[in-house]
Order: C-alpha cells, then structure tokens, then sequence
C-alpha cells in the first residue's frame, strides 16, 4: 500500500441509486458532432486517413483554415427530438454528447471563450435542446468533455518552461470554469465523460485535478465520473498506485470489450464503439468494414454479459442530420431491444461458465438467468452448467413464454436446453428460473484417472 493524497478516494462500485440505474442501462448513444462534421473526412477532395474528428491535426489542412469553420456552422437540418426519438428507438437508455472535442469548439454558449456556437452563423445554445429532447425521452445524458483544448492559447502538452506554467495555470481556471458553467447549465445531466488527458501537462496537474473533482462532486451529488479524468501523484491513470480504480467506472474499453470477467476487475465499466473500424465524427466515405446489427447485437450480449454497458456511437452530418446507415442500424437495433430488451436492462454478470452458443446474462435482484443465443449448434441442444445446488426450474424462449423447452439434465450440474427450431435467423434469448436443487438419486462418480 503506497500512502497517496490523489489516489482513488473509493474501493469498490458505488452503490447509490444513480449509480445502480447506471450500473443497468445496458445500452447507450455516444453522439460526436462539431465543426469536424462539415469537412467529414475530406477536405479539397483528398481524404483524410484518420479519424475524422482528428482532421484538424491533419497537415492537409492550415489549423487557421480549419478553425475558421466556425464560421460555417449552421446545421439547418438539426433536430434534437429527432436524435432523442432515434435514441429511444433504439433502445438506448443514456447518450454521451459532445460539449467540447479536442479542438476547443464550444457546443454551448460558454462565457469563458469566444470559440463557441455562439459565435457561429447558428448562434444557438446547441447543448440545452440536446439535454431536453433526451430527458423527454427518459434517456439520461452524459456530457463529453475534452480537456485537451487546441483553441486555447494557454493548452501545452506538457510544462517544460516558466512561459508554460503560466499559460497552463490560466488553462486550468478556463477548465475549471467550464464545467463548473456546464454543471450549472444542464443540472439534469448524470455525468461527466472526460477525454484528452493522457498528455503530460494534465497528468502533472493531480492535486489540482483531485481537488476539481471533488468540488463537481460536491457541487452535483451523485455526479458519475470515469476513470479517464486525473491521475495520481505518480502519474498512475485510470488505476492508482495501489492498483484502485480512479472515479466511478472504468473507461478504458474505448473500441474494444473485455473478453473475461477477471479484465474487468470487478469494476462496473462502459465500452465506447464506432460504427466503422475508427471515425466518431462524421466521416462522408465510410471506408473498411462497417459493422452488422448483428455484431452490435453480440457486442452488447457480450459486454452486458461481463457486467457493463456498450455505448454505440453516432456522428451526425454537418448540417446535423443524422446518416441514414446509422439511422437504419438504430431502428434493427431497436427492433431486438423491443422483444429482448429484459435479458439486457438491469442484468448483470451471471457467474456462469461461458458456452459456445453465446452469453449469459443474469438479473439483477433476481435469479432469473438469459441465454443470449447468437450460435446455435447442429445438436439444437444448449450446453448449461449450473452450481451443485442448482437446477432449472423452466426455461422458455423469452419470445414464446408459453412454449416451455425442454431441459435434459446429464450430469450433476450439467443441462442441455433442447430448441425445438435450430433454424434462428436472429439471436433470440432462453429464459431460465433456476430452483435450488433436489437431491437426485444419479450422482456419477467421477472416473479414476
Ligand atoms: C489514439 O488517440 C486517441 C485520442 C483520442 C480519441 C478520442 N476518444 C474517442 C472517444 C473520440 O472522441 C476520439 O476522438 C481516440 C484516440
């Protein structure tokens, strides 16, 4: 145990409310709009290689040139209800939107620099419609906030010189100020996901960092905040020195999903996924592979299987639209949630031994367990191993409650779930209520070897 003064300031998940109903969302919206969305990845013709959110820091483009798109930004197509009702529809239970990505562009009208939408031909608060429209729709909302602030005169990636030190002291009242105004602004958001604060000149900021997140805690209780903000005395991000999570989750899993529940340590986590292989801002060519429904399907079974969340993401067009294909994967998405929604909301790690066909998923509160189908085997038959002094009750196709499905016990706590269709075209849930276990006469021994 090393004795730290900005370590983790909490061992183990929150249990309050807030924190419980975050604990079960299951599924979330992550939305990246901003100047970023009016080249989408392409400027002159040619194509930007990165993530399109990054083009800023493509040398294709004079940062005077990409910061003057300020003055273009007037998204006539954009419709808040629009992006609550897609969201909904998908099934999502909370959105992270961007307040600030990295290049300083303010999606609010913040007092504390003129780069902001206020300054743009749109004029308007973009932020407050946003919050609204999803509160309508029982979504709740997360801010993304990007510490890394290329705008702003005082941003150093790191503090070498007097010069730096004093250009980064005022950056880090303007940050300060800024989320303190953000909090004031939208009181009904439930969190904070911060980026941008791998470079050296934050890491060394610990005390400071410590002391702001206490003071956004204090001043919204309940406020949730990853593991990504600040890091310790010795530099330790998202795990302290003595190995402890920083903040309220982990937020490493940024386009990729733990594969076992040891990789989640047993923190409540969220996993933040594009579309294509990398863009969150819009990007007009959506090159490589874009993802199925049904691998969104299955990365949400998994993550919810491993006891978190999987946020999906979705980078609206410039004149703020929203992409058809995203539109179209929202409403498959959403046309599953509608029938499987109860094997995903609320559920957690269900302590099983993973199977071939797919992911367990158990309710919280309850011993109600899920069998999120995505293989199903030739045999039809489901393989399940439940402990010594379980055994299933009923099990049924969540789709069909009625139709019971018959579960063939074939050793101590061995089951094998017969389908009666083997022929699915969509993943689709088994529903079983386990009972405590009568003791049955054919215990086989266990061979000597
Ligand atoms: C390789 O370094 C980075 C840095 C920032 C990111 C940002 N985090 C995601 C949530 C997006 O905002 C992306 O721009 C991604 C990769």
């Amino acid at each position: 145990q090393i004795e730290l003064k900005h370590g983790s300031h909490r061992i183990g998940k929150r249990t309050d409310a807030v924190m419980q109903k975050w604990r079960g969302y299951g599924l979330g919206q992550f939305i990246h709009w901003g100047l970023y969305a009016i080249p989408g990845g392409e400027w002159n013709g040619k194509q930007y290689n990165g993530a399109a959110e990054w083009i800023r820091s493509w040398n294709g483009i004079p940062k005077s040139t990409y910061d003057s798109l300020i003055y273009k930004f007037n998204p006539v197509n954009f419709n808040a209800e629009e992006w609550a009702v897609t969201a909904k529809q998908m099934g999502a239970r909370y959105v992270t939107i961007t307040t600030k990505h990295h290049d300083g562009f303010c999606l609010w009208p913040s007092k504390y620099t003129r780069y902001t939408i206020a300054n743009s031909p749109w004029k308007k608060d973009i932020m407050k419609p946003l919050v609204d429209a999803y509160d309508k729709q029982g979504i709740d909302v997360i801010l993304y906030f990007s510490v890394m602030d290329w705008n702003h005169p005082g941003w150093r990636y790191d503090i070498k010189t007097k010069e730096d030190s004093i250009a980064f002291e005022g950056f880090k009242q303007f940050t300060r100020n800024q989320l303190l105004e953000l909090l004031t602004l939208y009181p009904t958001a439930k969190g904070l996901w911060f980026d941008g604060t791998w470079d050296k000149s934050w890491i060394k900021q610990a005390a400071f960092a410590d002391e702001l997140e206490t003071e956004m805690r204090k001043f919204r209780p309940g406020l949730i905040i990853g593991s990504r903000f600040r890091a310790d005395e010795n530099g330790k991000r998202h795990f302290d020195s003595n190995g402890v999570l920083m903040g309220d989750y982990e937020q490493g899993w940024e386009r990729k999903i733990p594969n076992k529940i040891e990789d989640v340590h047993g923190n409540d986590w969220d996993c933040v996924m594009t579309v294509p292989e990398n863009q969150w801002g819009y990007n007009k060519a959506w090159k490589g592979h874009i993802k199925t429904r049904n691998e969104l399907l299955e990365m949400t079974a998994k993550c919810v299987s491993l006891g978190g969340n999987f946020v999906l993401n979705f980078g609206p067009q410039g004149d703020g639209a929203i992409r058809k294909e995203e539109k179209q994967l929202a409403a498959q998405i959403g046309d599953w949630m509608k029938t499987n929604s109860e094997a995903i909301y609320n559920c957690e790690y269900a302590g099983l031994e993973k199977q071939d066909w797919g992911y367990f998923t158990k309710k919280t509160g309850s011993d109600k367990l899920y069998m999120i189908v995505f293989n199903v085997p030739v045999s039809g038959a489901l393989k399940v191993k439940l402990p010594a002094n379980t055994s299933i009750g009923k099990s049924y196709l969540l789709a069909q409650p009625a139709q019971l499905l018959n579960a063939e016990e074939i050793s101590g706590t061995e089951y094998f779930i017969h389908l009666k269709n083997t022929a699915a075209g969509n993943p689709f849930v088994v529903v079983l209520e386990p009972t405590a276990k009568k003791a049955s006469g054919n215990t086989y021994d266990k061979a000597k070897t």
